[in-house]
């Protein structure tokens, strides 16, 4: 609060916009990409299939109701950077347990102010999503831009080993790490009774965790690169794959593991996941202009006609047309853009979403994706 540091904008087009910075002096760097949820933004800043990316709100005003405890989607921001028109500093809400401002800046994330962030998001419309750096310590346009365009692209990007679990754990709400790491997998294994299915993390959101607990499932978090040998010799009840950040294309080692998986036991997979369970089935993945984010992305659901809203965070997608296999059924749509949104393998007990049933934020259409999982796991 009470800062008006300058801090400049730059796309790798050329375009640089001037705010102020809410959050003191720093620099982040990353694909610019633009989310049109209203609310949700805490859940937003933590969940990590936005590393990589510094995100930009279309909603104009941001902070209202502060920080709180429990709007976590990960163990901290993971977003690399935050844009927004107009930050409020005086939080209210009961919830609160403090600024926006300050939740950032203890992250080391610069997020700044005083942005168009609709004329961003048009520009990101019209030219795709872009390379972009946000800074208070390099003020030269020329500079920015050209550093911009040195920037690593989102393709080709394996985002998923920075953000997996290093060792596997058994999910409870009140203590979602440190994870202990100790335990190999099989005395891990034995610690819990009940349905147990094990969830392949490749930057998961707490939701989804907290989706399956709800419906009576135990949930054993394991690193992304856990040999799919190791996942079927504790024999789950189900395999879940998670969200993540980065080109699904550039994790290959998750694909191979997914393929042998494929058939052994019922699987569910969510964003990253279901672009990971599209190529493992022979499918072939490729990069949306703008990508969908938000709380607001209608998709038909192919199997009852039913239109549902959606939460959506992706830059990439399964190719429609790129799964020959006539035992794949393609499930839903995207109603903006006709992009594959759902498929499902009946004979193998798979199935996969590209958009977010856990919501958070979002709305809760999709729920009774979760109780299909079961089901499948019944
Ligand atoms: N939320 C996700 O899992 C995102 C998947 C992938 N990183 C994409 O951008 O398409």
């Amino acid at each position: 609060m009470g800062y008006s540091m300058k801090a400049l904008l730059a796309l790798e087009d050329g375009l640089v916009l001037s705010g102020r910075s809410f959050t003191g002096s720093g620099e982040a760097v990353g694909e610019v990409v633009f989310n049109t949820s209203m609310t949700g933004y805490q859940e937003i800043l933590t969940d990590p299939s936005y590393k990589g990316q510094i995100v930009t709100m279309t909603y104009p005003m941001i902070g209202n109701y502060g920080v709180n405890l429990e709007d976590v989607e990960s163990r901290g921001v993971q977003a690399e950077g935050f844009i927004i028109k107009e930050y409020y500093a005086y939080p209210s809400n009961w919830r609160a347990r403090g600024t926006l401002a300050d939740y950032l800046e203890a992250s080391g994330r610069l997020g700044v102010e005083g942005i168009d962030t609709r004329a961003v998001t048009k520009r990101l419309r019209e030219a795709g999503a872009m390379r972009g750096i946000i800074s208070t310590l390099d003020l030269d346009p020329a500079s920015l831009v050209r550093r911009a365009r040195e920037l690593p692209s989102m393709e080709g990007a394996n985002l998923v080993d920075l953000v997996t679990c290093t060792e596997p754990y058994w999910w409870d709400e009140t203590d979602a790490g440190p994870y202990s790491p100790t335990e190999n997998l099989q005395v891990l294994w034995q610690q819990r009774a009940g349905k147990k299915v094990v969830l392949y993390d490749y930057g998961v959101k707490f939701n989804i965790i907290r989706s399956l607990k709800a419906r009576g499932l135990e949930v054993l978090v394991v690193p992304a690169a856990t040999p799919a040998a190791a996942v079927l010799a504790l024999n789950p009840d189900g395999i879940v794959l998670s969200n993540g950040p980065g080109d699904p294309a550039a994790v290959t080692y998750a694909v191979e593991n997914i393929r042998q998986c494929l058939g052994q036991k019922p699987m569910f997979g969510i964003c990253l996941g279901h672009q990971l369970m599209g190529l493992a089935l022979g499918g072939r993945t490729f990069k949306l202009k703008f990508g969908h984010r938000g709380g607001n992305q209608p998709v038909k659901n192919l199997l009852n006609g039913k239109v549902e809203i959606t939460s959506q965070n992706h830059g990439f997608a399964v190719d429609l047309n790129s799964i020959n296999d006539p035992a794949v059924e393609l499930t839903h749509v995207n109603l903006n853009d006709n992009t594959l949104e759902g498929l499902r393998h009946p004979k193998l007990k798979a199935f996969s979403v590209q958009y977010h049933p856990e919501a958070s934020p979002g709305p809760h259409d999709a729920d009774y994706l979760f109780d299909e999982f079961l089901n499948l796991v019944e």
